[in-house]
């Protein structure tokens, strides 16, 4: 593995609660960690009460995390960063960043037009681009509880030196050269985790929960090779494992959002983003244009356009034609 400096500039775009929970994670084995809010506002309540209290109140910034609103200067004298802003924002914030920055990516979304984000990054003529996606609510990974998760790049070497970076004795990171699966695994797995929550709020039980993360996997796989995704990379962190954490996750915003539309109520993450719903809609204009089935992420949409009730979405699944398992 590479080595990791400890005086690297270590650079998170976006004070959300993951960009936080990050530059957190950095500064245990880092000098100094730059963490950059968009808002002037927020960036002074976080250097005056070290405190993110609207995105993460359990968590205390320490003093080796310096703060900015001011994007030129979070990133002068870096090699890369990581870019931690909604999917909708990412477009943003590449254009107004010089693209011989590294990019890691870490929003679990696709672009407006339904592109995947590195895709976006590479268009924009970002040489050196990662992924990073796994189970990880911001909520522990910020506490420090333990937790695996995978960086992707094409660029093997750039995958080791995020990967030797950001490895911590309670963050085990793993890398890949699976950019499409990787990325595609967080993103549909936000769907799928609105769908479970959609079932809790329906009190529908135990099984029906596992039987909608089960088939919920098995339409991420299709859907990620019909991609290109390597074939295993679903059954991976990226895949499974944040599907798991975040449709049962008490955490999860996603299926917290599906929580709230089954009682019939707007599904807002309390001003947090929540990507799921926005990916069920790009994703369901994808698959009526392109005749692909994707009953689940399909029903979801139907349900947040409130084109369906959450009942006639789940009787739409459940009165699909009996086929064999696959
Ligand atoms: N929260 C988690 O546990 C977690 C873990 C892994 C990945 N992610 C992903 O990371 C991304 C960010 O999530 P988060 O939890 O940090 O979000 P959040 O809702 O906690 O915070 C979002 C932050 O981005 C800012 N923001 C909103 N729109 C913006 C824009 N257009 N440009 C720049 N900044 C903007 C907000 O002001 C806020 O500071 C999402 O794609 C999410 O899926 C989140
Ligand atoms: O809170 P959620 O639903 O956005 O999920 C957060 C992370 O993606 C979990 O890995």
């Amino acid at each position: 593995m590479n080595e990791a400096d400890p005086l690297q500039k270590m650079v998170v775009l976006g004070a959300g609660g993951w960009g936080t929970a990050l530059a957190v994670t950095l500064a245990q084995t880092h000098a100094e960690v730059t963490l950059w809010a968009r808002r002037e506002a927020l960036a002074a309540q976080l250097r005056e009460s070290r405190i993110n209290s609207a995105y993460l109140p359990d968590v205390s910034l320490p003093a080796n995390v310096r703060i900015t609103s001011d994007l030129s200067a979070a990133v002068e004298g870096a090699d890369w960063a990581f870019l931690v802003v909604p999917s909708v924002g990412m477009s943003d914030l590449l254009s107004a960043l010089p693209p011989q920055l590294g990019a890691v990516l870490c929003a679990k979304g696709l672009a407006p037009a339904g592109q995947r984000l590195s895709e976006l990054a590479t268009g924009l003529g970002f040489g050196r681009v990662a992924v990073l996606s796994g189970p990880n609510h911001a909520e522990e990974i910020g506490l420090g509880l333990p937790a695996a998760t995978v960086v992707a790049s094409k660029d093997a070497e750039f995958a080791r030196t995020v990967q030797a970076h950001l490895m911590t004795p309670n963050l085990r990171v793993y890398t890949s050269s699976d950019v499409v699966g990787v990325e595609l695994g967080g993103v549909l797995k936000n769907v799928v985790a609105v769908a479970a929550g959609l079932g809790d709020g329906l009190k529908l039980g135990d099984n029906a929960r596992a039987s909608v993360i089960t088939r919920g996997l098995r339409e991420m796989a299709r859907y990620l090779a019909s991609q290109g995704a390597q074939e295993d990379t679903v059954y991976g962190l990226s895949g499974l494992g944040d599907l798991v954490a975040t449709a049962t996750s008490r955490h999860s915003r996603n299926r917290a959002a599906g929580e709230a539309l089954a009682r019939g109520a707007a599904p807002e993450g309390g001003g947090k983003v929540v990507e799921g719903l926005r990916t069920a809609r790009l994703l369901s204009a994808w698959a009526r244009e392109s005749g692909a089935e994707l009953p689940i992420v399909q029903g979801v949409a139907a349900v947040a356009g409130g084109q369906l009730s959450p009942q006639e979405a789940l009787s739409a699944l459940m009165q699909r034609e009996a086929k064999a398992e696959g």
